[in-house]
C-alpha cells in the first residue's frame, strides 16, 4: 500500500469525458455525416466563426504562407520536422517482417505493411500548435501511407495559421483542410462531398476531438485518445522548485481541462512549488487558461518514500512523466506507465513538445496503462501468411482436423482430411 497525502487534490477525479461532450458530438458525427460539406459549414460557422468557400487548403495559400514567414522561422520549423523523422526513421529500421520454417513443409512468416490512407488532425483553436504537423504527418510519410490527409481549424481570417500550414505541408502532407474539432474527425472519418473518408484518423486534439475519435473507431482506425495535455512530476528533496513549477505551469497552458500532477517525497518541496506555481503563473501570457486548469485539476501529493511515489506514478499513467530527483535514471526500470519520460532537469516536456524529434502525439486518460504514443507502427500493420507444401499439409492435416471435430465445426473438418496422405499424416481418429 502506498502512503501517500495530498495537499491538493482535485474536486472531479474523474479522467473520463463528461456526457454533454459525449452528446455534443455525437449530434456533430451524425449531422456530417448524413449531410456532409453542408454540416460542416454550419459547424465552421458556429464553432470557429468563419465562414468558408472551400475546406481544401490551394496550393496558393500553402505558398501565400510560406512567403509570410522568414528564413530563420522556416529553418526551426525544419530542424523539427528533420528531428522527428531521424527519430521516426529509426524506429521503423527496427520493426520488420520475417518467414521462416517453423515445422518440415510449413513455413510461416509476417510482412510490415503501411495503412492505405491516414487522417491526422492538427490541434489549433488555442495555439496552432507548429510542431504538431510533424508528430502526426511524418511518421506517416516514413511508413509509406499512400493518401495522407490532414485537416486544422481555421483562424479568424479563415485560413490555417500560416507557420502551421507551412508545417503541415512540409512534414508531407498530400491534402490539407481547413476544418477543425469533431466535425472534422467527422469528415475524415465519413468523407463529405469535399473531404475523402480515409481508414485511420489520428491526432491529439481538445475533449470535441478526443471524443470525436473514440465514437469514430470501428468504421474507422483511430491511434489512441490524445487528449489535454497532462504532466506528473516527480521529484525528491533535491528538485529546483523554480523549475518544477515552471514545467507544471507549461502543461497548465494548453486548456483547462489538463492536469498537471506533482508527486514529490520531500513535503518542503512541494508546499514551495504550490507558493512557486502561483507566482510564477502572474507573469504568464496564458495565465487564466493556466490558472483555470490549476484550479480544477491541478495535484499535489507527499509520498513517505520513493518506492510510494513510483506506485503512484504507475496508478496514474499519465501522458508526461517527468523525474526530478537526484538520481533520475535509478527508477527508470520500475516505471511502466506512460507516454513519454523525461529524465533530469534538462529534459523538460517542451523538448519533447517542439524539438528533440521524439513523438509528442501521446496517450492522456490513463490510456497509457494499454497504448503507446504515436510511433510509426500507428500506421503499419503487421499482416501474417503460411504457406506449406503437400507433404507438410499432411502433417498438420491430422490434428487440424482432430480439433475441428472436437468443436463440431465438420467444414472446417473436411478441409484439413482433403489434405490427409496415408504415406505422411500421422493415425487420427476417434480413440488413436
Ligand atoms: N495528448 C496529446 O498528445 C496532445 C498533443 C498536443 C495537443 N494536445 C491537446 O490538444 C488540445 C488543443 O485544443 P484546442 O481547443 O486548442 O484546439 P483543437 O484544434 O483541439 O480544437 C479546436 C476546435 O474545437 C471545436 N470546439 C471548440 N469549442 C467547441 C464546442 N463548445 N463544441 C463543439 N466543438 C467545439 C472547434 O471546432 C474548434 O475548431 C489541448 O487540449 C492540448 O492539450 C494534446
Ligand atoms: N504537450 C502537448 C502534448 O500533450 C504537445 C505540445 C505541442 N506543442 C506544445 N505542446
Ligand atoms: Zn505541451
Amino acid at each position: 500500500m502506498s502512503t501517500i497525502e495530498y495537499l491538493k487534490e482535485a474536486e472531479d477525479v474523474s479522467i473520463g469525458i463528461e456526457q454533454d461532450v459525449t452528446d455534443a458530438v455525437h449530434d456533430i458525427l451524425s449531422e456530417v455525416n448524413e449531410r456532409g460539406d453542408d454540416a460542416l459549414h454550419e459547424y465552421t460557422e458556429r464553432f470557429d466563426d468563419v465562414e468558408l468557400e472551400e475546406f481544401r487548403v490551394s496550393e496558393t495559400e500553402i505558398e501565400n504562407a510560406t512567403d509570410e514567414l522568414t528564413d530563420s522561422e522556416k529553418e526551426t520549423i525544419d530542424k523539427t520536422i528533420e528531428n522527428v523523422r531521424a527519430f521516426h526513421t529509426e524506429q521503423r529500421e527496427h520493426i520488420s517482417g520475417f518467414e521462416k520454417e517453423f515445422e518440415e513443409g510449413v513455413r510461416l512468416g509476417q510482412r510490415v505493411v503501411p495503412v492505405e490512407s491516414v487522417g491526422t488532425y492538427v490541434p489549433g483553436g488555442r495555439h496552432p500548435l507548429v510542431a504538431a504537423p510533424a508528430m502526426s504527418i511524418v511518421p506517416a510519410t516514413v511508413a509509406g501511407v499512400d493518401r495522407i490527409v490532414t485537416c486544422a481549424p481555421p483562424q479568424a481570417d479563415g485560413g490555417i495559421q500560416p507557420a502551421q500550414l507551412y508545417a503541415m505541408d512540409r512534414s508531407g502532407a498530400d491534402e490539407i483542410y481547413s476544418i477543425g474539432g469533431a466535425q472534422a474527425i467527422a469528415a475524415m472519418a465519413y468523407g463529405t462531398e469535399s473531404v475523402p473518408s480515409v481508414a485511420k484518423v489520428t491526432g491529439p486534439g481538445n475533449v470535441f476531438v478526443t471524443e470525436a475519435k473514440r465514437q469514430v473507431f470501428g468504421h474507422v482506425g483511430i491511434d489512441f485518445l490524445a487528449g489535454p495535455s497532462e504532466v506528473l512530476i516527480l521529484t525528491d528533496e533535491t528538485a529546483d522548485v523554480d523549475l518544477v513549477a515552471t514545467d507544471l505551469l507549461a502543461q497548465a497552458e494548453h486548456d483547462p481541462n489538463s492536469r498537471p500532477i506533482l508527486v514529490s517525497t520531500d513535503r518542503d518541496i512541494a508546499e514551495a512549488t504550490i507558493e512557486t506555481f502561483d507566482e510564477q503563473a502572474t507573469q504568464l501570457r496564458t495565465e487564466d487558461v493556466a490558472r483555470e486548469c490549476w484550479e480544477n485539476n491541478g495535484e499535489v501529493l507527499v509520498a513517505e518514500t520513493m518506492s510510494d511515489a513510483v506506485d503512484v506514478a504507475n496508478e496514474y499513467a499519465i501522458e508526461h512523466l517527468q523525474v526530478m530527483i537526484d538520481e533520475p535514471r535509478s527508477i527508470v526500470d520500475d516505471l511502466h506507465n506512460y507516454g513519454s519520460l523525461f529524465l533530469g532537469d534538462y529534459s523538460p516536456v517542451v523538448f519533447g513538445d517542439k524539438a528533440v524529434g521524439t513523438n509528442h502525439s501521446l496517450p492522456t486518460l490513463e490510456v497509457a496503462r494499454y497504448s503507446s504514443g504515436i510511433t510509426v507502427n500507428t500506421y503499419l500493420k503487421v499482416l501474417t501468411h503460411q504457406e506449406a507444401t503437400e507433404e507438410g499439409a499432411a502433417r498438420i492435416a491430422p490434428w487440424a482436423a482432430k480439433i475441428c471435430e472436437l468443436e463440431g465445426t465438420h467444414a472446417h473438418q473436411l478441409s484439413a482430411e482433403a489434405r490427409l496422405r496415408d504415406d505422411i499424416s500421422p493415425k487420427y481418429g476417434p480413440g488413436e
